[in-house]
């Protein structure tokens, strides 16, 4: 179980001659165990926070696991520690859905290694727990856009890291293997101890699933707290220019947003 520490992460991109800021410092603790949710607007700068954790993108700041600097790391370390599900993967297309949940397995793997069993059991464990055992032996070039989604969950999973970060995971899902995959991370919460951050579009998934919601805008943090808190019908109209009802279930804390027919907010 482990804890993450996340003090002024900043993250800007080159303009021409100059740099713009796509995330103002951002602080935070997400305690071992926690699931925080990052939901805010197209360029909010939620991918960015992500892959900043996850060390895929330069950043000013510290990221700490446990306390230890993730900067400190190496590769093989890092990926022990955090596993990344990016928004749009890079997808072998000539490669089976084992050989590439395998892939998680790497930080596990010594150098010149080769899988062991172990390593194969875990990869066809995760692949049964996402319904994907029957896809095993497809390419992933082979597979619809979202059987390919589950399988780099699962690969993301099989890696076993106590820190998981997701990036849209469910964007390409149908509601049924939408809620399957993220009542699977709410189990393995339980059962592996994780620590999970994840942007999110769909404000009901976000709210009803996670701890904690952290709504980003234009690069800061607009709003964070408890989804009843973060998700109020007049916020999401400034951050979002939405006309919204939002429905919450004060028994097992299920959020319901639905944009109002006939009401547009124009753009301000
Ligand atoms: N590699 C890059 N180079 C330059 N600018 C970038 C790069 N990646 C993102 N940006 C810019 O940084 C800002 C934040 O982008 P980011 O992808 O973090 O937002 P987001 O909240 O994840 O958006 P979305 O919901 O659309 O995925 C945007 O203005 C975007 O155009």
């Amino acid at each position: 179980m482990s804890s993450l520490g996340l003090t002024d992460v900043a993250v800007s991109y080159p303009a021409g001659r100059e740099t713009r800021c796509a995330l103002a410092p951002f602080s935070d603790h997400v305690e071992a165990g926690e699931w925080v949710g990052l939901i805010g607007p197209n360029g909010a700068g939620k991918s960015s926070l992500l892959r900043a954790i996850a060390n895929l993108t330069a950043y000013t700041g510290t990221v700490q696991v446990d306390g230890v600097s993730l900067a400190d790391m190496g590769d093989r370390e890092r990926a022990r520690q955090v596993a990344y599900v990016p928004q749009d993967p890079l997808i072998p297309r000539d490669m089976s859905a084992l050989d590439y949940v395998l892939l998680g397995r790497t930080p596990h793997i010594g150098y010149f290694g080769a899988p062991s069993r172990r390593d194969h059991q875990v990869a066809a464990d995760v692949l049964e727990r996402l319904r994907l055992a029957e896809f095993a032996d497809r390419l992933l070039g082979e597979l619809s856009g979202g059987e390919r989604q589950r399988v780099v969950l699962a690969r993301a999973l099989a890696q076993e890291a106590p820190i998981l970060l997701l990036d849209e995971p469910t964007s390409a899902l149908d509601i049924g293997h939408q809620q399957q995959a993220l009542e699977l991370v709410t189990e393995l919460r339980t059962t592996e101890q994780l620590t999970v951050i994840s942007a999110l579009h769909d404000l009901t998934l976000a709210g009803t699933y996670t701890d904690r919601l952290v709504m980003l805008h234009e690069g800061r943090v607009v709003a964070s707290g408890q989804a009843g808190e973060v998700l109020t019908a007049e916020r999401l109209g400034e951050v979002y220019h939405v006309c919204v009802t939002v429905d919450i279930d004060d028994d097992d804390g299920t959020v319901i947003v639905v944009p109002r027919r006939g009401f547009p907010v124009a753009e301000s």
